[in-house]
């Protein structure tokens, strides 16, 4: 004999509020979902028929917090109700033939109820069916697992046709059934509803002043007091904000505004309209007006004016990270927990074509310069990077009106490709280290040392007309001026001294004329350029000139994974190849390398910071010891003294 599984209510209750639901808020959501349902169905049979849910929150005789949500719907026999109510899993709303949700309901999986007793010990259903004759009936469910159904011939006649939810909290979850939550939730949840839903709020100022506090925010046809005390208040709106007809472009750009910072509490810098009518998807993207990081995309999205949940991910690209959007959608498919959509085909569908959508408005809008522009490519200049890095027209769009970094001030790539070559650093360090020697050798070099940067320029090196590649020292060795060959052996000897001092630096050094002269020496790395491949080359290509020159320090500095180069224009740097080696010149040569290492971006050690001294300190004796012909020598008193 086969027997039938057995649920343990308890058991799933815990589940559901653990595990599927973020929280037991929506045990509201499930039962205005429901009453939206049930009016829907009758309105299929009967379009004339009224539409009109209500919450109303109370304590009962016991004083235990109570809330009846009532609904003008299809209603439930004594039979419906025990199979669908009492039956987990069961729902009325699917398509026996397709085994899926009806489009026109929004719940499906026959679990919603029992989001009910993550607050309640008691649900109790009074209802009337639509049915002709139908008798009313009383369900009452506890959260135990037991129930009754008591048929109601005797007051079936006052009962109108529709159902009423009741729940009793539990003296912990009473807070979920208090007037204000309940106010919220219904709010946050179905406030996008095409319904008449109102919640019954105490009159400001008590009982004892009437029904009169019907304010602007009040249901205009439900202003029927529900007693002295008690008004009905309206939280749906009638139209979906972003479709409600506006006499002029600036005047809807306000509303939505208006809406925006309502909703999300941010003044966004301008929307975005997304439409899909062949998937039902309806609503507006609000541009940030700040910049956020990628991957924090979560939006609000409605199922047949339903929120489902404010933090909706994967409905927009993950490139959109610079919008949040407002959607409402017939054709998504929830999760069971209904707070996240079901990643089918027709989200990815979806999210492809509002993408699209998002792309277009850039492309069109972001070519005009206007406040808009400006202030979209300073906020979210990374998320127009990233959606580049997958779309050739962004690409393009990117690389005529981005500005980026380069040695020559803030240039588009399309500018500086048309200079001829595109030259790019793939770090912010080693840009920052030849932007100063690049610029006054003429050589326009690009900061591709930010997020995406280098994926994009190695896009651009791939489509025909761009010449674009990484800058190596080689460059930069090629545009700084040879001395000549004279004063290289004039040089040498010092130089030799210098590559000994900063052999312990890892470091080696070589000379070369370039501008400014106020730079007496820069610093390169070799992991960038490896200028020894380049001196290879050159002594290679040119052996007669460099003689055994280069051959001198190349055995040397075998290895070394830095280089000084020392300016050969600069008089500093030229007084320190002519002195002496010693004291003096020593310490003025780590002066040079400490201040190249700190114009290269990198700030200094302890220790360096402290040779950095030692050398000052060695500089200055000398120079007091030494005095200048014309100024005080060091044993006369310093004029201001
Ligand atoms: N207010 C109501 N009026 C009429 N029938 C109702 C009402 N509330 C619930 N029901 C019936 O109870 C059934 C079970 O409801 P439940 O909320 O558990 O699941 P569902 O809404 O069908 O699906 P989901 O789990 O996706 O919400 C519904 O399918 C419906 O037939």
């Amino acid at each position: 004999m086969s027997e039938r599984f057995q649920v343990d209510l308890t058991g799933m209750v815990d589940l559901l509020s653990r595990h599927l639901y973020s929280g037991p808020q929506v045990y509201l959501r499930e039962l205005i979902q429901n009453a939206v349902d049930a009016v829907t169905a009758r309105a299929a049979l009967d379009p004339a028929a009224p539409v009109q849910i209500r919450l109303r929150t109370s304590t009962d005789a016991a004083g235990a917090a109570t809330l009846e949500v009532s609904d003008t719907g299809i209603g439930l026999t004594a039979d419906e109700a025990t199979e669908l109510l009492a039956t987990i899993g069961r729902s009325s709303k699917r398509d026996q033939a397709l085994g899926t949700g009806r489009a026109e309901f929004i719940g499906q999986f026959g679990i919603g109820m029992l989001a009910a007793f993550m607050v309640a010990e008691q649900i109790e259903f009074t209802s009337r069916s639509v049915k002709v004759d139908a008798t009313a009936i009383r369900w009452q469910g506890r959260a135990d697992g037991t129930f009754d159904v008591t048929e109601l011939p005797e007051a079936g006649a006052e009962i109108p046709i529709g159902t009423t939810v009741r729940l009793t909290a539990r003296r912990d979850t009473a807070h979920w059934l208090a007037n204000d939550t309940v106010l919220s939730l219904a709010r946050e949840y179905g406030s996008l509803l095409p319904f008449d839903v109102a919640v019954s709020v105490p009159i400001e100022g008590g009982a004892g002043s009437g029904g009169a506090a019907t304010g602007g925010g009040d249901a205009g046809g439900a202003r029927d007091a529900v007693n002295e005390a008690h008004t009905w208040r309206r939280v749906t709106e009638p139209e979906l904000p972003w479709l409600v007809e506006q006499p002029s472009g600036s005047a809807r750009s306000r509303a939505l505004t208006d809406y925006c910072e309502r909703t999300f509490g941010f003044t966004p810098l301008g929307h975005i309209d997304l439409n899909l009518p062949v998937a039902g998807v309806t609503g507006v993207a609000f541009i940030l007006p700040q910049a956020v990081t990628p991957g924090s995309g979560q939006h609000r999205v409605y199922m047949k004016r339903m929120l489902l949940s404010a933090r909706t991910e994967k409905v927009l690209p993950e490139w959109a990270f610079f919008v949040r959007a407002v959607i409402d959608s017939d054709t998504l498919s929830p999760t069971a927990s209904r707070e996240q959509l079901h990643d089918d085909e027709i989200l990815l569908g979806v999210r492809d074509a509002l993408g699209e959508q998002i792309k277009r408005w850039a492309l069109d809008t972001l070519r005009s310069p206007s406040m808009l522009t400006q202030k979209v490519l300073q906020t979210h200049h990374l998320a127009l990077r990233a959606i580049a890095l997958t779309d050739p027209d962004m690409l393009t769009l990117v690389s005529e009106v981005l500005p980026f970094e380069t040695s020559d001030g803030p240039m588009t790539l399309a500018a500086v490709a048309e200079l001829g070559e595109l030259v790019y650093t793939s770090t912010t360090e080693a840009f920052q280290r030849v932007a100063a020697v690049a610029r006054a050798q003429g050589l326009v070099v690009v900061n591709a040392g930010y997020v995406y940067d280098s994926d994009l320029l190695a896009k651009l090196a791939a489509r025909p007309g761009w010449n674009v590649r990484e800058l190596t020292s080689a460059d930069l060795v090629q545009v700084l001026g040879m001395p000549g060959v004279e004063r290289e052996m004039a040089a040498a000897g010092a130089l030799s001294v210098a590559r000994g001092i900063l052999a312990d630096e890892d470091c080696d050094a070589i000379l070369r004329t370039f501008e400014p002269e106020t730079v007496p020496a820069v610093l390169l790395r070799d992991s960038e350029g490896e200028h020894r491949r380049e001196l290879d080359r050159e002594r290679s290509e040119k052996p007669d000139l460099w003689d055994g020159l280069l051959d001198s320090f190349a055995g040397e500095a075998q290895g070394r994974t830095r280089t000084l180069v020392l300016n050969d224009r600069s008089p500093v740097a030229r007084r320190l190849l002519a002195a002496p080696s010693g004291a003096v010149f020593d310490a003025g040569l780590r002066s040079l390398y400490l201040s190249a290492v700190m114009l290269a971006g990198e700030g200094l050690r302890s220790a360096e910071s402290a040779a950095l001294s030692d050398s000052l300190g060695v500089l200055l004796d000398a120079a007091l010891a030494a005095p200048t012909p014309g100024r005080p020598g060091p044993d006369t008193a310093h004029p201001d003294s």
